[in-house]
C-alpha cells in the first residue's frame, strides 16, 4: 500500500498536551523522533529511523484505533481507558501527563434532592456514584466542565485536576479524588502476538527510560 515494512509499528498518538511528553519519552528511550514534529498539523507521520508510523489522533479516539487494529499500539490517558472500556491490552504506565479524576463542587455544596453531576466522563461518574450508593443524574459535557456548578447546570462535576489552577480561579473545591491518572501504552491484541518482538523491545526501552527518571 504505502511500501511500509511489515515490522513498522503503527502508533496512535494523542494530539495535544500528551504528544510533547510522549515524544520526549520516546527520545529518552533512544528512539530518533525528530522534534520538528512537535507542532505539526500532519496526521500521519512516518518515522522510518524508529520503524514507526504515528497516527495523530484525538486523545479519546486512541483506544478505538487500537481496538480495531488500524494502530498496533497507542498512548492514552487512564481517564480515557476507564471511560471507553475498549478491548485492548494495557502494557505500561508511562508516568506522563499526570493528573487525577475528582469530584468537584462549590465550597457551600449541600446534598440536593435531585442531584446533577456534569462531566466529560459519564461512565466513570455513573459507576462512582453507583458504588457510593448515591442516585445522581449525569449530564455529559465536552469541555469547560467547571462552568456547570457556576451557572447552576449541576451541583457537582467529575473532572480532572492537575495544578488546581482552574478550580482556584473559579472558586471551586475538590471534594473527593476518584483515581490518579497517567498516560498508558496500550496494544491491539492481535498485534501484540504478531509484532511481539517489536512491541516488547519498545516496552523494554521505555521502561528503562522511565526507571532512569525515577
Ligand atoms: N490538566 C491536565 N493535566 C495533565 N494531564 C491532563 C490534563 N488534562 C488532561 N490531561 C490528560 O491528557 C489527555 C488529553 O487531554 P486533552 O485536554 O489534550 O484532550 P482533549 O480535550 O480530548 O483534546 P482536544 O483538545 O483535542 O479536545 C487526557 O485524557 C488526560 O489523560
Ligand atoms: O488543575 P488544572 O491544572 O487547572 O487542570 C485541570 C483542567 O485541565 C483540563 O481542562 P482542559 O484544559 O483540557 O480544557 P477543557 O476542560 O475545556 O477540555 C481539565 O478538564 C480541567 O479543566
Amino acid at each position: 500500500m504505502n511500501g511500509q515494512r511489515s515490522d513498522t509499528l503503527k502508533v496512535a498518538m494523542p494530539k495535544g498536551r500528551i504528544y510533547k511528553q510522549a515524544s520526549k519519552l520516546f527520545r529518552e528511550a533512544g528512539l530518533p523522533i525528530p522534534s520538528d514534529f512537535d507542532d505539526t498539523r500532519k496526521l500521519i507521520i512516518e518515522v522510518p529511523e524508529a520503524r514507526m508510523e504515528f497516527i495523530m489522533a484525538k486523545p479519546v479516539d486512541v483506544p478505538t484505533y487500537v481496538e480495531y487494529g488500524v494502530a498496533d499500539i497507542g498512548i492514552v490517558g487512564k481517564d480515557v481507558l476507564m471511560e471507553e472500556n475498549k478491548d485492548v491490552y494495557e502494557l505500561l504506565d508511562l508516568g506522563i501527563a499526570k493528573c487525577r479524576m475528582s469530584v468537584i463542587g462549590l465550597p457551600d455544596w449541600k446534598p440536593a434532592i435531585h442531584p446533577r453531576v456534569a462531566t466529560k466522563y459519564p461512565n466513570v461518574a455513573s459507576q462512582y456514584f453507583r458504588e457510593q450508593g448515591q442516585q445522581v443524574e449525569v449530564i455529559k459535557l465536552n469541555g469547560s466542565i467547571e462552568l456547570a456548578p457556576l451557572i447552576g447546570l449541576a451541583d457537582r462535576i467529575v473532572d480532572m485536576v492537575e495544578t488546581g489552577q482552574t478550580l482556584r480561579e473559579n472558586g471551586l473545591v475538590e471534594m473527593e479524588t476518584i483515581f490518579g491518572i497517567t498516560s498508558r501504552l496500550i496494544a491491539n491484541r492481535v498485534s501484540y502476538r504478531m509484532k511481539n518482538d517489536e512491541i516488547q523491545s519498545l516496552c523494554d526501552r521505555l521502561q528503562a527510560a522511565i526507571a532512569a527518571k525515577a
